[in-house]
């Protein structure tokens, strides 16, 4: 379970988040709509701890994630979470294979499942192409990979199918959804996108005044 307690957020002086409280069910996979700079992205940064709040607390499982220490904090990320985000964040000097296998590694798990989840992503057989021989769609796909190959309790994900056809949109968000119920995940998902919004157990709108039922 994961609880925002009053969480604000600002940027030179321009409150992004005011006081914005929330409570995400285990497993459940959840769709986060709003118009652009409304916050969503600021939202995620904090929930995965890459950024930390004025004010107001994250807390997952019971525990607020101020009060780890980095070494805890960086354990609860790699152990537990998944995460899609804009940039990528695909490692340039690594095959796609490794770069999958990364949080198999990181957890001292085998390495095997790098290339299922290459395959399940349409990039079976790239496992030794590195990422600059990619397209942008060909990277976010390599990066959704990457999220799911340890099968973490909480998937966050800014706008996975962003830079895909519509098509190969539709397979990614199936293979989300497949994955996550197959190990009990929980999912939040910011999107524009109403088509990848539809296949949420619940969708949330940001707007200035906090997260509602869209
Ligand atoms: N590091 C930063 N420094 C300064 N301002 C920031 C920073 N990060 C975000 N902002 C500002 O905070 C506001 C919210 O940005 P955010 O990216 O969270 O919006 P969003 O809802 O995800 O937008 P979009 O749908 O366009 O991606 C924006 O006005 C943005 O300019």
């Amino acid at each position: 379970m994961l609880v925002l307690d009053q969480l604000t957020k600002s940027y030179g002086g321009r409150t992004v988040l005011a006081r914005l409280s929330h409570t995400f069910k285990a497993g459940e996979f959840v769709a986060i709509m709003g118009e652009s700079g409304v916050g969503k992205s600021t939202l995620l940064n904090l929930i995965a701890g890459l950024d930390t709040p004025d004010s107001g607390q994250v807390i997952v499982d019971g525990a607020p994630m101020a009060a780890l220490d980095d070494d805890a904090a960086t354990l609860l990320r790699r152990t537990r979470m998944g995460f899609i985000f804009q940039a990528f964040h695909v490692l340039p000097h690594l095959t796609l294979r490794q770069n999958v296998a990364l949080p198999l590694l990181l957890n001292r798990r085998d390495a095997g499942r790098a290339d299922e989840m290459l395959a399940a992503v349409g990039l079976g057989g790239r496992g030794a192409d590195f990422p600059r021989q990619l397209s942008g769609g060909e990277l976010q796909r390599v990066a959704i990979a990457r999220a799911l190959v340890h099968r973490p309790a909480l998937l966050l994900a800014d706008e996975p199918t962003g830079n895909l056809d519509p098509e190969t949109a539709e397979g990614i968000l199936h293979l989300l959804r497949q994955e996550t119920r197959e190990s009990g995940a929980g999912a939040i998902m910011v999107t524009h996108s109403h088509a990848a919004a539809a296949m949420a157990d619940q969708v949330l709108l940001l707007t200035r005044s906090g997260l509602k039922l869209a």
